[in-house]
């Protein structure tokens, strides 16, 4: 690993530009902790759950057959083969199955409630199956093929403790002990609002110097893949009224419901017509720039690549102050400082026990050279049985296709130059 000694080169310079984790911190703060909602079970899948969930019974709640057969007093088998009168039917389901008289045995089938006085069941195999009368070839010992009642949980457990992740097997615990609702986090309300007036909606033609619109669904996809709920807003050019009129309106629209984030991209780098910068460097009535202490957007330029130009903060709305984070509108640079940034604070707001995506270390499958001055997060593949990621693609923040082909993000650190072939850095899984 090669790396430079003071600050590399870049456009800007790197000892102005802010830190990677301080701007993280600085959006994970704009997104409170959301409130509880109830939701059923069928809509509980990927929910995470606000509050411990205690067992109200036992699991098993009751001793219960494992095997179809029958139960015995097991010492009533002490000398096998031994035929013995079949007094009762108990069937998975039976609520009034008799107790089990000293030299008799009841037909059983799996799940059905173990009768008092048995202590045993003997498979259906071990026998000829008789109804009347029963020829049970080997013995049971005490216990055997008995579920016991509290088995798995006992009453009063908290089975899933906040925070939990509710996935199918935390869902089908929660219906075993009779919860038919779950308190789950709300998802925080995103808007995903794209500017540039070279956008052109998927679908409709281009003419040239048009490029389609795919910021929006990207990142709409992004937020709904991190638990929360994204509004795809029609994307609008660059026009400080437009996207100011479209983003209130929708504000206000959304007033039983409000919205917890504005996301937007582009217009926030050092053009011409930096729509977003500009937007959100005014005040609501007139061109004030809004210099309150904390309030308005900061922008920064973040030391990272790609995703140096960002801004978060808060816009004065129709219904009040909401939080807005402003990307940058590359394709790469989009999608990866939302990775950086804002699927971590959505996923602390709900609550998540692990925000950010997971981290592991793996060796470097080829050399690369990297730029001085920004922590590079580059797009790889994992190869998780070596334990190596091969980089997919060059470092170029309109590089799209090479990020749909990647399965993870690795780092390379900003005094870094050069790494070799089977050194190790830090890689960020997309799928986990
Ligand atoms: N003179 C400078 N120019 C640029 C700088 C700089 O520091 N000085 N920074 C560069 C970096 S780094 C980035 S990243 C971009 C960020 O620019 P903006 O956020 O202002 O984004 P735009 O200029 O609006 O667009 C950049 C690029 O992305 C395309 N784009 C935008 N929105 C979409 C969308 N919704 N779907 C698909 N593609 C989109 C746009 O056409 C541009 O090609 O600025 C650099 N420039
Ligand atoms: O920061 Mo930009 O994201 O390098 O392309």
């Amino acid at each position: 690993m090669r790396r430079v000694t003071g600050h590399g080169h870049d456009h800007g310079d790197p000892s102005a530009m802010r830190p990677v984790a301080e701007h993280a911190a600085a959006v994970a703060a704009l997104i409170g902790p959301t409130a509880t909602e109830t939701v059923t079970l069928a809509d509980a899948r990927e929910r995470i759950l606000a509050e411990d969930l205690v067992a109200p019974h036992p699991l098993p709640s009751f001793a219960n057959s494992a095997m179809d057969g029958y139960a015995v007093r097991s010492a009533d088998l002490a000398d096998t083969p031994v035929a013995l009168p079949v007094a009762a039917d108990i069937p998975a389901g039976r609520t009034d199955g008799p107790p089990l008289a000293p030299g008799t045995v009841h037909r059983i089938m799996t799940g059905a409630a173990l009768p008092d006085g048995a202590d045993a069941v003997v498979q259906v195999e071990w026998t000829d199956a008789g109804t009347e009368q029963v020829r049970i070839e080997r013995a049971v010992g005490a216990g055997q093929n008995v579920r016991g009642a509290g088995e798995d949980v006992t009453a009063g457990t908290v089975v899933l403790p906040a925070g939990t992740i509710l996935g199918p097997a935390q869902i089908g615990l929660a219906a075993a002990i009779g919860a038919g609702t779950l308190p789950v986090r709300r998802r925080p309300r995103v808007l995903v609002l794209s500017t540039g007036s070279e956008l052109v909606a998927p679908g409709e033609p281009l003419r040239h110097g048009q490029i389609h619109e795919s910021n929006g669904p990207m990142l709409a996809a992004a937020v709904d893949d991190a638990g929360a709920r994204a509004e795809l807003l029609r994307f609008v050019p660059d026009d400080v009224e437009q996207f100011t009129r479209t983003l209130d309106e929708a504000l206000a629209a959304r007033a039983d419901d409000p919205v917890d984030l504005v996301l937007t991209s582009g217009g926030v780098s050092a053009g011409a017509y930096e729509v977003v910068k500009d937007a959100f460097s005014r005040t609501r009535s007139g061109a004030e720039p809004d210099r309150r202490e904390g309030r308005g957007v900061t922008f920064s330029k973040v030391a990272m690549q790609p995703g140096m130009p960002q801004g978060a903060g808060y816009h004065t709305g129709p219904l009040g102050e909401v939080a807005v984070v402003t990307l940058p509108g590359n394709p790469v640079s989009s999608l990866v400082s939302f990775e950086v940034f804002v699927r971590p604070a959505l996923r602390r707001a709900m609550g998540h026990p692990q925000p950010g995506r997971a981290r592991v270390r793996a060796r470097l499958a080829e050399g690369l050279d990297s730029p001085a001055g920004r922590a590079q997060f580059r797009r790889g593949r994992i190869d998780a049985v070596a334990g190596t990621v091969a980089p997919v693609g060059a470092a170029g923040s309109h590089l799209l296709a090479a990020l749909a082909r990647a399965d993870c993000l690795f780092l390379v650190d900003a005094q870094v130059t050069r790494v070799e072939a089977g050194e190790s850095v830090e890689v960020w899984l997309l799928d986990g």
